[in-house]
């Protein structure tokens, strides 16, 4: 991996303000090669606690600043990223594996929360109540919530943890973040910026670790966490709310998917292939928004499919490092595993592969098309974070309505029809956070990115985002 800035790719964790080598070490493998990119600080729930007692003593400084003057910080480091984009998009892609194109995407969308929650930090707002007796003046006030932690995934290894930081940072909290073992470079490459922006010691640290678990029960148990601040599997998500219930610790939690993605008689073919292609695609399939299950209306459903298996086929798969690569690798042989289990399930019941259904080497797997999929099939209830796109038809939109919201996940769903009515029936009997109309890429830091049901808890982005991490104060005054 070349860098202009080698000074990116840290290998130490940021903790309470110092960058501190552990004894242990994890590694960090590239998954289109295989190889051994770096052994990593490994650090302890001993070091965690460390770092959220830093935490703590440093908030009140950084909460003292003027929104104005926090604003400030976010800009130069959202400037840094920006700056650093290429570096950090080479250190994205050797580690997670999507290809360079995307992972330069992804640091600008990273850096995009980090510009827009500086602009928040300014308009934190608190308001003036008329009195309910003549001799009362009432006021509310928003204050930082306080230490937060955060845990974080592997597919979007610098989005979702800057997703976390800008908001809590811009509300005045401090935060303890730990990402996951697979993907620590990117965070720590991240708050290398940070740091040189000026962010206050203690107020950020990065916490690489194998012990998840420990790591996670001291955030949840630790009485200086305020709040936890979670991305990654429904599963864990739910461990975390029982180990936070003990001491009500505030959560936002943004899980699973399992996404919907209807394609009427009336829609734009074309359109709908290539918005298709995209919600499913991208990132090799592996992200939370992913379409899981597309329903083909009858009407267009054969000549969608043709056309659908025929984009897919000519996608090109290959290492992210690779000019051209559109497919890199899943990020696991486990990974992988699930797809083709997915796979197997659906053709032992009936299933038809169009396209794909083959691994390539290492964790490689040609983009997949079925069609024939029925309700009983593995795929219809799980989500498959990988390239297989499932195709089921249907007759009537009543009907695709009932089979889109027969999950219990509710995150992201798309809708291509040209039929206004159509638009918004459908969109408002989804049971989904999000709802693409015509598009198959919805995601934004201007708008509230979350899910309902089990696909989480609150929501990230857009003048929502930094609620979760205020408190509402109110002053009732006797004049
Ligand atoms: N809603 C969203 O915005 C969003 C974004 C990305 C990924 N996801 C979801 O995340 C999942 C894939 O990511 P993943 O495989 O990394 O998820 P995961 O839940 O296995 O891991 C996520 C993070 O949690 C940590 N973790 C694992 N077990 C833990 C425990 N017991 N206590 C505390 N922390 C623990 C991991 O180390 C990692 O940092 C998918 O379900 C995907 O839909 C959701
Ligand atoms: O995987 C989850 C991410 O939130 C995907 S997105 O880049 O925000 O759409």
């Amino acid at each position: 991996m070349r860098l202009n800035d080698p000074g990116l790719l840290e290998t130490r964790a940021y903790l309470a303000g110092a960058w501190v080598q552990t004894s242990a070490r994890l590694t960090v493998h590239d998954p289109a090669r295989g190889t051994l990119l770096a052994e990593v600080a490994d650090c302890s729930r001993t070091d965690a606690a460390t770092a959220i007692a830093a935490a703590k003593a440093a908030q009140p400084g950084w909460a003292a600043l003027t929104g104005k003057e926090r604003a400030a910080i976010l800009r130069r480091w959202h400037d840094l990223v920006v700056a650093n984009a290429d570096d950090l998009a080479a250190i994205l892609t050797a580690e997670m594996g999507k290809p360079l194109a995307e992972a330069r995407g992804e640091i600008l969308y990273g850096a995009s929360y980090i510009e827009w929650f500086a602009e928040e930090a300014k308009r934190v707002y608190g308001e003036t109540i008329p009195g309910h007796q003549r001799d009362k003046r009432l006021l509310v006030i928003r204050q930082p919530v306080g230490v937060v932690a955060a845990i974080t995934p592997w597919n979007f290894p610098n989005a979702m943890i800057a997703r976390k930081l800008a908001p809590a940072l811009a509300a005045g909290c401090a935060i303890v973040a730990k990402p996951a073992a697979e993907t620590p470079l990117s965070a720590l490459a991240l708050a290398v910026l940070a740091e040189r922006a000026g962010l206050p010691a203690g107020v950020l640290s990065i916490l690489p670790s194998t012990d998840a678990v420990g790591l996670g029960i001291e955030f949840c148990e630790n009485p200086k966490v305020a709040k936890i601040s979670f991305t990654g599997s429904t599963n864990v998500g739910r461990i975390l709310m029982r180990q936070g219930a003990a001491q009500i610790k505030k959560l936002s939690l943004e899980l699973g998917g399992n996404a919907p993605f209807i394609v009427f008689d009336d829609a734009d073919l074309e359109a709908a292939v290539q918005g298709c292609i995209a919600s499913k695609f991208r990132n090799a399939g592996q992200t939370c928004v992913c379409t899981n299950r597309i329903y083909a209306q009858s009407g267009i459903h054969d000549a969608f499919i043709a056309r659908l298996a025929e984009a897919v086929a000519a996608l090109r798969v290959g290492p992210g490092d690779e000019a051209g690569s559109e497919i890199g690798p899943l990020i696991t042989p486990a990974a992988l595993a699930k797809v083709e289990a997915h796979i197997a399930d659906a053709c032992a019941k009936g299933a038809r592969l169009m396209t794909g259904g083959t691994r390539i080497e290492g964790t490689f797997f040609r983009p997949t098309v079925l069609a024939g999929m029925t309700p009983d099939m593995t795929v219809a209830r799980e989500e498959t974070f990988g390239p297989l796109a499932p195709v089921f038809r249907f007759q009537t939109e009543a009907e695709v309505i009932d089979a889109a919201n027969d999950t219990e996940f509710g995150l992201a769903s798309y809708v291509y029809t040209r039929d206004m009515g159509r638009v918004w029936r459908v969109m408002e009997g989804l049971e989904y956070g999000m709802v693409g109309i015509n598009t198959g890429l919805i995601s934004t830091e201007v708008a509230p990115f979350g899910g309902v049901k089990q696909s989480g808890i609150g929501r990230e982005g857009s003048r929502h985002g930094i609620e979760d991490y205020l408190e509402l104060k109110y002053a009732c005054l006797s004049v």
